[in-house]
């Protein structure tokens, strides 16, 4: 039976300029419903609802969940920091509800995919920290916003031996895209950096006490249909949502 990924999409509470402005609006891009859908699941995108009691019934109709990227920054605060650079937050609403979501997740073993801000979401709510901005605090960085479209890898990464993440693609290098002027600082207690830069920068962190807790900072969605190691990423995602109440 195909498993039911449950979708995190980004939201617009009416103070953001792009999507939607002054109205409440959820988005998400399309990619990463195609990804699931594509390679045998059933995506659910999941409203953004308020309290644990709601967000525990939504998890109990997912056998997995993707946690989705975000233009905007989670608030500095949520690891300990003030904001130190004027960049747009995430919305009250929607880092309330991941962070939650990732701990009633690991809670109950649910496999989840994070990608990008849902990789800083993941690390955050597991006790991690973040640079606030790479090219302010990161020595010798490399340029972690591409220019061109995210179809195009834009730099290596290293991954690492015996990491579930290595057991996935299967390379000891891999070639990813970059979109993102954040990353991880420290990795959680929990965690593990799975994938690094050559600058340094971690580029995926795992759980080695979960069946299937993986983020990534890179966006396979972009790659996974034409390199099989950024589809594998989704397989394997599918493949441990498959064994959940199984
Ligand atoms: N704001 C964070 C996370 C970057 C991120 O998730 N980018 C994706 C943009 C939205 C999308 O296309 O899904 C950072 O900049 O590090």
């Amino acid at each position: 039976m195909k498993p039911v990924i449950g979708v995190t999409p980004d939201f617009n509470a009416g103070e953001r300029t792009d999507m939607g402005g002054s109205e409440p609006t959820y988005f998400l891009r399309a990619r990463y419903i195609r990804a699931i859908e594509e390679l045998g699941g059933i995506p659910l995108i999941l409203p953004l609802v308020a309290g644990r009691a709601a967000r525990r019934r939504l998890l109990d109709g997912v056998d997995g969940l993707l946690l989705t990227g975000s233009g905007p920054d989670l608030p500095p605060r949520l690891y300990g920091e003030r904001q130190r650079y004027p960049f747009p937050l995430v919305s009250e609403r929607r880092a309330d509800f991941e962070l939650d979501l990732v701990h009633q997740a690991n809670a109950r073993d649910l496999p989840l995919l994070g990608i990008c801000g849902g990789m800083q979401t993941v690390n955050v709510a597991c006790g991690g920290s973040l640079f606030q901005d790479i090219p302010s605090q990161v020595r010798d960085a490399l340029q972690h916003r591409q220019k061109t479209t995210a179809v195009h890898v834009a730099h290596s990464v290293k991954v690492a031996p015996n990491s579930l993440l290595r057991k996935i693609v299967n390379q000891a290098t891999l070639k990813v895209n970059s979109s993102h002027h954040q990353s991880v600082k420290t990795v959680a207690p929990s965690l593990v950096a799975s994938a690094v830069a050559p600058d340094g920068i971690v580029e995926a962190i795992e759980s080695p006490a979960h069946r299937f807790l993986l983020a990534v900072q890179w966006h396979p969605e972009f790659l996974f249909e034409r390199h099989q190691a950024h589809r594998r990423l989704f397989e394997a995602l599918l493949r441990a949502a498959r064994r959940t109440g199984a």
